[in-house]
């Protein structure tokens, strides 16, 4: 599933995140505390380690949804690595649009903008003519199984399934160099869970660097190619002998 290019696409150096809870006394909570890691081009690395461990903060940092607290992320934008926690807003906001591309667990649905809308927005943001993008919405909309009744209908009114796919659909829009992907598949089915890991594959195939938190093992195992212990501050390959290494928990 890897392929040969090494290019670093995120460096994370010394990250540490606390959070301070100012509506209850002020009281500290440190969750990554100097964090290293790098992130290659055409790669998947997943983040693993037992609930709470900061999976998620760690993944939102890397959006640049939190400010670490200290520490830097190199990201490659543009030909340039630029750093997350010294950015501009503006130059945040067009990492979003070109670079990373941020798979969250739940669609923020907008009231009575259709699904295919919805799907083809990034697109249509970076000046992608209509039909372009609709054809290329259609396209996923299909793969993920979203029966076309429901293509014109906002979807607030989906079921939990149906939304997690309507937003893997907008995210995989746009070949962004860099996918974030939070627990894509959990509300998933086998069959769409599948649809996910050959998406991610596809992905990988582009050289695109997917980092990713699998809670469903066998998904993890179908597309890990490293795995980063957030507990332990330790990455580690994932393939031998080109068989992924199953983790238990
Ligand atoms: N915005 C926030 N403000 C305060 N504390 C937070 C915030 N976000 C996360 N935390 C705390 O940080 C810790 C790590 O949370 P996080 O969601 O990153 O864990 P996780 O490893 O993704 O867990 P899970 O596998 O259960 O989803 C938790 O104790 C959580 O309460």
């Amino acid at each position: 599933m890897s392929n040969t290019s090494t290019t670093t696409m995120i460096q994370v150096e010394q990250l540490s995140k606390t959070f301070t809870l100012h509506n209850q006394g002020g009281i500290q909570l440190p969750i990554l505390n100097n964090v290293d890691l790098q992130i290659s081009a055409g790669q998947c690395t997943v983040l693993h380690g037992e609930s709470g461990s900061g999976k998620s903060t760690l993944l939102r940092t890397l959006y640049a949804n939190y400010l670490p607290s200290s520490g830097a992320i190199h990201v490659r934008h543009q030909g340039d690595m630029l750093d997350l926690a010294t950015a501009t807003s503006h130059e945040l906001l067009d990492v979003r649009r070109h670079t990373i591309g941020y798979v969250s667990q739940f669609l923020r649905v907008i009231p009575r903008v259709s699904t295919l809308d919805v799907v083809k927005q990034p697109l249509k943001e970076r000046g992608v003519a209509d039909d372009e993008a609709e054809a290329r919405a259609t396209l996923l909309l299909q793969q993920l199984n979203i029966p076309e009744r429901l293509w014109s209908l906002a979807p607030s009114t989906f079921s939990g399934g149906e939304q997690q796919r309507v937003n893997i659909a907008r995210g995989f829009i746009q070949n962004y160099p860099i996918l974030l992907l939070d627990e894509p598949t959990a509300s998933l089915d086998q069959k769409n869970s599948e649809v996910v890991v050959q998406l991610i594959k596809n992905a990988l195939a582009k050289n695109i660097a997917v980092v990713g938190i699998f809670h469903d093992s066998q998904v993890r195992n179908a597309v890990a190619d490293h795995v980063f212990s957030v507990n332990e501050n330790s990455l580690h390959s994932t393939q031998i002998n080109d068989q992924p290494v199953a983790l238990n928990h």
